[in-house]
């Protein structure tokens, strides 16, 4: 229903807008941008109590700038429905700026917006112009936005903040993004049919994917695999779970680019959420190429990740958050989201074996479950 609401409202501006209405717009949404990232930049948000307010004047003494420009930041910012003013003039939080201040997933979700993935958006240009000279063409938005040499992983890989920050990221994706949500795996594919069985996590991070299943599915045990930090995340985390389920969940150092290990042969399931879509063609399909090279008779890859709906096909709101993605798949690692066809055709360069069964996007998931049979 609200789905229907914002598809609705958007049609409606679109039909009516004039090119002058669409210039405003499209400047006010980049200012609306700008001041709210002054605001996280200059640590307004934590200034504001909860419940009360505060007033301009004491803002201005506690962080040392102009009274005049905070008043006009934050009035921006409540053009963007963040923020509210007291009759008195006094500033204020409204209940969505409450949330995201509160909910510490929605605030890594937030943080990690403004730090790395707008940044990203704004070097794309810049990265492109780098990718027409041959030489340059390692360069993605990422490097240039980030000031490095290395590519996304190579950089998280040797930088264990920020693959923690990458972490809690992926965690709050999993726990407070209505689209991205664990539960979307867990009720969209049916588990509980595969009875006893080995599930093989390939890049699972710390574990949310494996954590959330082995707690609905109890005959199910989980080998999650990832680089070393987040594998060493995932154990500490694992440490709160009761032992009925932490005992079903092994994490294991792999890199995917490598033959599985002997024990995460002849597995029952290879789940890839969201990994897929990180790499071009060229190297999907080497990861692939190791896993259907370990798989037996009846071995099932489940891949969840996203299928780019036909242009205009789908709710104009859902077509918008997975073209951001696909954006930002460029953005950062030079890969992209696929079409149906283009998943078909990556299994077929990895192994004419690799069959796809069955393409499913459950309700409200911007991923779809897509099952190949071995
Ligand atoms: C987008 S995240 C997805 C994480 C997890 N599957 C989930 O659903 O939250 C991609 C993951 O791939 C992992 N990764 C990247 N390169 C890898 C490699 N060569 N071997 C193993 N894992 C890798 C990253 O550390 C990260 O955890």
């Amino acid at each position: 229903m609200r789905q229907e609401i914002f598809d609705s409202t958007t049609r409606i501006k679109q039909l009516s807008q004039k090119p002058s209405d669409f210039l405003t717009e499209l400047l006010v949404q980049q200012q609306q941008f700008a001041c709210i990232e002054w605001l996280f930049h200059f640590q307004i948000f934590r200034q504001i109590p909860l419940n009360g307010s505060i007033s301009y004047g004491e803002l201005a003494t506690r962080t040392q700038l102009p009274e005049s420009d905070i008043r006009a930041t934050a009035r921006m910012a409540i053009t963007a429905n963040l923020l509210s003013e007291t009759k008195q003039g006094k500033l204020a939080h409204n209940s969505l700026s409450a949330d995201l201040f509160e909910d510490p997933g929605l605030w890594t979700w937030f943080s990690y917006l403004i730090k790395r993935s707008v940044p990203c958006m704004r070097a794309y240009t810049q990265a492109s112009e780098k990718q027409l000279e041959v030489v340059e063409s390692a360069r993605t938005a990422y490097t240039i936005a980030m000031k490095t040499e290395l590519s996304f992983f190579d950089h998280l890989k040797t930088n264990p903040e920020l693959s923690a920050e990458f972490g809690k990221y992926m965690k709050s994706q999993s726990t407070v993004h209505a689209g991205a949500t664990v539960d979307h795996l867990v009720e969209g594919f049916d588990w509980a049919s595969l009875g006893e069985a080995k599930i093989v996590d390939v890049g699972g991070n710390s574990g949310t994917a494996s954590m959330a299943l082995a707690k609905h599915f109890e005959k199910l045990s989980f080998v999650v695999q990832d680089m070393p930090e987040p594998v060493h995340n995932g154990r500490l985390q694992a440490q709160s779970l009761s032992r009925k389920i932490s005992e079903r969940i092994q994490f294991v150092e792999h890199d995917f680019f490598t033959p599985q290990p002997d024990e995460t042969k002849g597995a029952d399931v290879y789940l890839f959420r969201m990994i897929l879509h990180d790499w071009p063609d060229e190297d999907a399909v080497k990861i692939l190429r190791h896993v259907a090279a370990a798989g037996k008779e009846g071995s099932r890859v489940v891949v969840m990740d996203m299928v780019l709906p036909i242009p205009g096909t789908a709710s104009p709101t859902l077509e918008a958050a997975l073209r951001q993605k696909d954006l930002m798949m460029r953005q950062v690692l030079n890969s992209r989201e696929r079409e149906v066809e283009d998943w078909h055709a990556l299994f077929g360069k990895v192994d004419e074996r690799l069959q796809i069964v069955a393409i499913r996007r459950p309700e409200g998931s911007q991923h779809s479950i897509i099952e190949i049979s071995l």
